[in-house]
């Protein structure tokens, strides 16, 4: 068995309520490898985002180990925390967070932007390219997000999240904001990114886009299970 991307053991997390502390996640567990893909539900509330703002190291757990790619960053202090972020994770939100006034090209190519600046032209352009087509967007890239559909945006947003490949990609209700069958399309450009090896983590209320995932998990009381059998 190859070593797991993502390993997560015994992950507690406590939040602040309104009248008194609430424990969100009580002790999750969870092993992503390579090339794997894995949906989570569990109804509103339940912690879904929580625990994917942990695993994208947005924040921290209270309890519990997590090994990423064997190596234990269960207490990294954050400013290696963040470097960790942006080289190892691929994010994607409900909302696109596309900027309106550049092309969908331009969009992608600012993720390639880092501490040391912008990649030599000729690469980044090969790159934001080659991120497009694997969406299958790449006929659109000289468009502005306000003349695309929604489907469309979104898709640009996952070749923004994919041009840095990452490691693991982690999507937040994606298609939240979208129509049934042009949700159904993001879910495949999702998936393809498992294809070249990229751990994929959905979150989602939808149980047909779960379906689509290897493994279909719940989060219920603060602890991920396997999601029943559907009737
Ligand atoms: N920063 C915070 N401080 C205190 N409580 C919080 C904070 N963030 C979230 N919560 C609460 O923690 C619980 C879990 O929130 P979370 O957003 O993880 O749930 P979710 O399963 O993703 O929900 P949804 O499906 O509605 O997006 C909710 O009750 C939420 O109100």
């Amino acid at each position: 068995m190859t070593t797991a991307l993502v390993q997560l053991t015994g992950i507690t997390k406590t939040l602040k309520g309104q009248n008194a502390p609430r424990n969100i996640l009580t002790g999750v567990d969870l092993t992503v490898h390579s090339g794997e893909s894995v949906a989570i539900l569990g109804r509103s509330g339940s912690g879904k985002s929580t625990l994917l703002s942990l695993i994208g190291l947005f924040d921290r757990a209270d309890g519990g180990e997590y090994l990423l790619g064997g190596r234990d960053i269960t207490r990294l202090p954050e400013r290696k925390a963040a470097a960790l972020r942006s080289a190892e994770f691929g994010f994607v939100f409900q909302r696109f967070f596309l900027l309106k006034h550049l092309t969908a090209a331009q969009n992608v190519a600012m993720a390639l932007v880092n501490g040391q600046g912008w990649l030599a032209g000729r690469k980044r352009r090969a790159k934001v390219m080659a991120a497009l087509e694997q969406v299958g967007i790449a006929h659109l890239a000289k468009h502005r997000p306000p003349r695309l559909s929604g489907g469309e945006q979104q898709r640009v947003a996952i070749a923004r999240a994919l041009v840095r490949e990452p490691r693991v990609l982690l999507a937040d209700e994606p298609t939240g904001a979208l129509d049934t069958e042009t949700g159904r399309l993001v879910i495949e450009a999702l998936h393809a990114a498992t294809d070249r090896g990229c751990g994929l983590i959905l979150v989602t209320h939808d149980r047909d886009h779960a379906d689509r995932m290897g493994r279909v998990l719940e989060l219920q009381d603060g602890v991920l299970a396997p999601a029943g059998v559907r009737a």
